[in-house]
């Protein structure tokens, strides 16, 4: 007999380094979860074999653009024909912090095609159900996570954040992106995120 289990939905939260989506996506997870849910709690880099060397090369050393963005592809193939999919299948809710947005944003950065980017994902990695898009100013954004460096790289490091944010809001008008002012406290975000994905449940 054919399984009649309603399909999870793919809730993905992104936006620039210190936005919260860490905090969001556990605590919404864990929301989900308290109602009876049954939610994966998950990230990109994944970790999978080639989510691992992406995160060892951060504190590492960064590998050549080209590589990196070859392996953060093969790390999105294996996530989501080994991962995700088999999730949502089961009826099983992904909460992603950060997906294939982020490619196109960060690897958009280090000079690649934003749009060829987003092609080449979208060829393989289903859309998401909801898109949260966490929004907030570079300066406050490094103010969160202390960001201290030397003043050049200070500034090479506000233009690259200042090129993703603008990549993230890019996709504002998709259907299933929700842009979320980031600058209230973590509660009240919380409280939107909920508010959203409870009704984008119901509906299903
Ligand atoms: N709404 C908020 N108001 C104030 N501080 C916040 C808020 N959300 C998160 N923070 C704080 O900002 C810091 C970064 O939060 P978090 O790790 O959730 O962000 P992130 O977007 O996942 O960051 P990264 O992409 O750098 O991993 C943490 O210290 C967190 O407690
Ligand atoms: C998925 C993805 C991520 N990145 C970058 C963005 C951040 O600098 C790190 C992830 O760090 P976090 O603390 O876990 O958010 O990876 C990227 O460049 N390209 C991607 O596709």
């Amino acid at each position: 007999m054919e399984d009649q289990k309603k399909r999870g939905l793919l809730i993905v939260i992104e936006g620039i380094d210190g936005t919260g989506k860490s905090s969001q996506a556990k605590m919404l997870a864990e929301h989900l979860r308290s109602i009876g849910e049954d939610v994966l709690l998950d990230r990109e880099p994944s970790d999978g074999p080639f989510g691992k060397i992406l995160r060892a090369s951060m504190t590492e050393g960064r590998l050549a653009p080209d590589e990196e963005l070859e392996l953060f592809h093969k790390d999105r193939r294996q996530h989501v024909s080994d991962v995700i999919t088999p999730a949502l299948k089961r009826g099983c809710h992904v909460v992603l912090d950060r997906y294939y947005f982020s490619t196109m944003a960060y690897q958009g950065a280090n000079g690649f095609d934003v749009e060829e980017l987003r092609a080449i994902n979208e060829s393989f990695a289903p859309a998401p159900d909801i898109l949260f898009i966490l929004d907030l100013d570079v300066e406050a954004a490094l103010t969160r996570i202390g960001a201290r460096g030397d003043q050049a790289n200070e500034f090479e490091q506000r233009d690259a954040l200042q090129f993703c944010r603008d990549v993230f809001l890019s996709v504002k008008d998709e259907t299933y992106a929700r842009v979320i002012d980031s600058s209230p406290s973590i509660e009240s975000i919380h409280e939107s995120l909920k508010k959203i994905s409870l009704a984008e449940i119901n509906k299903k």
